[in-house]
């Protein structure tokens, strides 16, 4: 211990100035209040009085009130900041369980203040928020990421490719705080916090708030900025099909829409089907869409809605159909299993009831929805209505069916109720339409059916020709013929340049005319091939799922996938039989127990009542003999 030290001296000879004689086991109560104003103060003005001389205590008064403001200011600054926040400035608060959310963080993240930002949360994934609930979870959301991770090196070996384009993109938004930006020459604040009200389980990412302020008592700034951002957001979808699924807030009961992924459209040509029923489709569709219709549908007081049902073998195109539509139109895809074990009466009808105006609902595999007369599946009325024709059903088949937890009438009633909406496009499909309830496909609920066949002659020559068709990308080109054709700089460019931009134009139309001859001949040949594959396999035989899965095998040697067809046809054929005997067997089993269950319930029941009648008969003995 320093025996000069003017704050602990006691022991010391020092003379303090001013007359304080600070005592190291107390304080003097001046030294104490500053302490307690400015920790550390003690120390410093010891410092300070050891190398300069000077005391700071004789500043009491001075430093009191400095002290004092800086105390203070925290109270008078979240004083003046809740005032201001409550009369003076707008504020616009963002759910994160809401899509605004994505709009609004991927709108940010565009902004310089966000890329400006000394402190700011990495993402590779914007949306990571929810994450662990869908895995497949939008990583195509940018446009101009690439999803290339796998090159091959010149020996065929796979090599990761981590450079340039093909880079999962970092995106960054700035972290917790309030943050300051300028929009449309107004300034505005980007706040984003951590949600205290929500428990420590849950994802990190999940517990936070934003937020967005104004100053001003008109918060129209901010609608306009929430406007832009769900504008931009959707730019990124035009050409895509966006999809949402049904289910539960994570870590709550309540449904909720989330967007899980969303695909690059597939053009509607590409779905084989009867050239007629895509036709009429279409125009169905576009007919009911068209602006006027709902106000002719309103003027009649009949309910603006449309369902469709496709029904056929698996494989045959029905899902593929399903997002190919709502792709061609420009409509989001909402997606519910019914199977769902979240999925009940009340969740269902929220969830119709979110729907936006426009939209395709897509309840796939209607057939296996398990569902039930009432939510006690007890009862056996219930059970014998279940889906299937209004007859009984027998029942080892009704134990075998699942048993779902929304009922029929409930689904009917959510399907054309008040709270379903109306402008949305219902597409069911099925395997099996003889096991839906005649109610479920009635008109009005189900105007239009598609049915999906195995492949026909015509349709097995048309895959064909969609797998090995040229097109754009499929012939590498030499890189000395990729002229990009942007526009021309403008500054001065010399006599040999202007000729070497020509040369490479002229080799760009070269390129171009080779390539479009060369497509020409391939495909004539495809199509001739194409023939030749339809005549070598049986029509109505496969599905287009089957056929392409056979042609994908050959993707580049169409020529090998004809002259090994009728090869795998035999296998196929030789497998489907052994499936069918299979098959046939399991339903002569299944039958055969239910024959000896039978027997022995009878056997049970006579034996019971060969009991009951001498018990009986015994009785009027006794009778008899009093
Ligand atoms: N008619 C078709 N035209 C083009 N491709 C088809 C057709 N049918 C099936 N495919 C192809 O087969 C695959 C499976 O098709 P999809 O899922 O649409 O069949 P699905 O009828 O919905 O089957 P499931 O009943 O099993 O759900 C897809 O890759 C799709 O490209």
């Amino acid at each position: 211990m320093n025996s000069s030290n003017p704050q602990y001296g006691a022991a010391s000879s020092t003379a303090w100035p001013g007359g304080h004689n600070p005592d190291l086991s107390s304080p003097n109560p001046q030294t104490a209040l500053l302490e307690l104003l400015f920790p550390g103060f003690s120390l410093l003005s010891s410092g300070i009085y050891k190398y300069t001389k000077v005391d700071l205590t004789v500043y009491f008064p001075l430093l009191m009130a400095l002290g004092l403001v800086t105390f203070a200011s925290r109270y008078i600054s979240d004083w003046v900041w809740g005032f201001m926040d409550s009369y003076i400035m707008s504020t616009a608060d963002i759910r994160i369980d809401d899509e605004m959310y994505n709009m609004c963080i991927s709108w940010v993240a565009n902004q310089q203040f966000a890329k400006r930002s000394r402190r700011f949360v990495a993402n590779t994934n914007l949306n990571s928020r929810t994450w662990f609930l869908w895995r497949e979870y939008d990583n195509e959301d940018d446009e101009e990421e690439e999803q290339v991770t796998v090159d091959f090196d010149e020996d065929g070996n796979p090599v990761s490719k981590v450079s340039g384009k093909e880079e999962k993109k970092v995106r960054f938004t700035p972290s917790f705080g309030t943050h300051y930006f300028w929009y449309r020459g107004r300034l505005l604040l980007f706040s984003r916090t951590k949600d205290v009200r929500q428990g420590s389980y849950g994802p990190v990412s999940e517990r936070e708030e934003i937020s967005l302020s104004s100053f001003g008592r008109n918060p129209s700034i901010l609608k306009q900025l929430l406007d832009e951002c769900r504008s931009d957001f959707m730019k990124q979808d035009e050409s895509r099909t966006v999809i949402y699924r049904g289910g539960l807030k994570s870590g709550t009961s309540e449904p909720q829409w989330t967007r899980c992924v969303s695909r690059v459209s597939r053009p509607f040509s590409t779905v084989v089907l009867d050239e007629k029923l895509k036709q009429g489709l279409l125009d169905d569709m576009r007919d009911y869409l068209h602006p006027n219709t709902r106000r002719w549908y309103s003027n009649r007081g009949i309910p603006y809605r449309r369902g469709y049902l496709l029904h056929g073998l698996p494989g045959t195109g029905k899902t593929s159909l399903s997002f190919a539509i709502a792709g061609y139109f420009k409509l989001k895809i909402y997606i519910v299993s019914l199977n769902s074990p979240s999925m009940d009466e009340n969740n269902l009808g929220t969830l119709f009831s979110e729907l936006p105006k426009q939209c395709v609902v897509l309840l796939e595999d209607i057939d296996t929805a398990g569902l039930t007369h009432t939510r006690d599946d007890k009862e056996e009325t219930d059970l014998t209505k279940v889906p299937g024709n209004s007859t009984a059903a027998k029942p080892s088949e009704q134990e075998k069916k699942p048993q779902g937890r929304i009922s029929l009438s409930a689904l009917l009633n959510i399907l054309d109720g008040v709270a379903s909406q109306e402008g949305r496009v219902l597409i069911m499909t099925t395997n099996h339409i003889e096991k839906l309830d005649e109610a479920l496909i009635r008109p009005g609920r189900v105007d239009m059916m598609i049915k999906f066949d195995l492949a026909t002659q015509s349709m097995l020559s048309t895959i064909f020709c969609a797998i090995f068709a040229t097109l754009e990308g499929d012939i590498p080109v030499k890189s000395s013929q990729a002229v990009i054709r942007g526009p021309k700089s403008t500054s001065r460019r010399s006599e040999n340049q202007i000729l070497d931009e020509r040369q490479q134009e002229k080799e760009a139309i070269k390129a171009e005319m080779e390539f479009l001859d060369r497509k020409k001949k391939e495909d004539e040949k495809v199509a001739v091939l194409g023939e030749e594959f339809a005549n070598i396999v049986p029509n109505m035989t496969f599905s287009p799922a089957e056929v392409q899965g056979y042609l994908l095998k050959h993707k580049r040697e169409p020529e090998r996938a004809v002259q090994e067809a009728a090869e795998w046809v035999k296998t196929m054929m030789t497998e489907k039989k052994k499936e069918i005997e299979r098959k046939a067997k399991e339903e002569e089993e299944r039958l055969r127990k239910e024959k000896e269950k039978k027997a022995k319930e009878e056997e049970e029941k006579n034996a019971e009542n060969k009991e009951d009648e001498g018990n009986d008969s015994s009785e009027v003995n006794g009778v008899k003999d009093d």
